[in-house]
């Protein structure tokens, strides 16, 4: 039997000392649904053996995969792709990406008021990319400056809190399906965007927001053909096994399967291609511009 998540966020939490890890390199992964496919030779593949071998993978927020591969807690990271802004001379590994092509389902921003109306919007704190996507769609195409609130995903509170809430992930994914109830807490029917949804309507691209990322001094520890093979390998995997994973996740999150599956298979986008990484320079452009991010990162990958 496969070890689930939690399984494994137990037994990868008795940290291993520097010594027995020589070799394994330490993965920090995003422990949404959304990266299933990308992590499905880690969990539930026979390959899982051979890959636990050469890897100690755990899984967290988005906030803190990017704190721990900025600590030198992890060696990989899948990283939101605005924490590239911050953390220098990260190599991101080919192939592999967290995207949207149009509607994610799981970047929400839910309002009391209109989009362009909003002045207060209370933003939860496991975000960094969409955070910034956030700011570039109000600063850049929609000329106004709410005030960020960080803030734990809850979506009730949020909405005591400030105008509007930014909520992703499985939180996200969830509330996107309880219109009824949330609005029935904020007694009043509620404005719903698509964070995703709003950036590739008015760029024409891709909406990109995590890619795998290491440092220079984790790669020399590794075999670089070996890990892109291993992680491109993985997210084929997955994606042919679309609903094994989907027999997994019904169980642990409450959205329907067929929700599940057309998130899987047409909300997100696995394959980090040119039209992609076109995407994140845009992104990061408009994010420099707007005081999003410091600064437009250079994009290195590994070779
Ligand atoms: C599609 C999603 O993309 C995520 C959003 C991120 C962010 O906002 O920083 C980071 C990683 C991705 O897992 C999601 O979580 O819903």
């Amino acid at each position: 039997m496969p070890k689930t998540r939690n399984q494994n966020r137990a037994s990868t939490g008795q940290r291993l000392s520097k010594l027995e890890r020589v070799g394994r390199l330490r993965i920090s992964a995003i422990g949404f649904l959304n990266p299933a496919p990308l992590l499905y030779d880690f969990e539930h593949s026979a390959k899982r053996e051979a890959l636990a071998e050469r890897y100690d993978i755990h899984y967290t927020l988005p906030s803190n995969c990017a704190h721990e591969l900025a600590e030198g807690e992890a060696d990989l990271g899948l990283i939101p792709i605005a924490a590239l802004a911050t953390i220098p001379d990260l190599l991101i590994v080919p192939g592999c990406t967290i995207a949207s092509l149009r509607r994610v389902r799981s970047i929400q921003i839910v309002s009391r008021v209109p989009l362009d109306q909003i002045r207060t919007l209370a933003a939860d704190t496991s975000s960094r990319s969409s955070v910034a996507y956030a700011k570039v769609l109000f600063r850049h195409f929609l000329g106004t400056d709410p005030e960020f609130r960080p803030h734990a995903p809850l979506v009730d509170t949020m909405l005591e809190h400030a105008d509007a809430a930014l909520l992703i992930g499985d939180p996200a994914l969830i509330a996107s399906e309880s219109h009824p109830v949330i609005e029935m807490h904020a007694s009043q029917r509620l404005y719903w965007y698509d964070v995703a949804e709003e950036w590739t309507t008015r760029t024409g691209l891709p909406w990109v927001a995590a890619i795998w990322a290491l440092s220079a001094e984790a790669l020399a520890q590794t075999n670089a053909a070996l890990l892109i093979d291993d992680l491109n390998a993985s997210r084929d995997a997955g994606l042919a096994h679309i609903e094994d994973l989907v027999a997994h996740w019904k169980k642990r999150i409450a959205v329907s399967p067929q929700i599940i599956r057309t998130y899987l298979t047409e909300n997100i986008h696995y394959v980090l291609d040119e039209r992609c990484v076109a995407a994140m320079k845009h992104f990061f452009d408009l994010a420099a511009a707007t005081g999003a991010i410091p600064q437009a990162p250079e994009l290195r990958f590994v070779e």
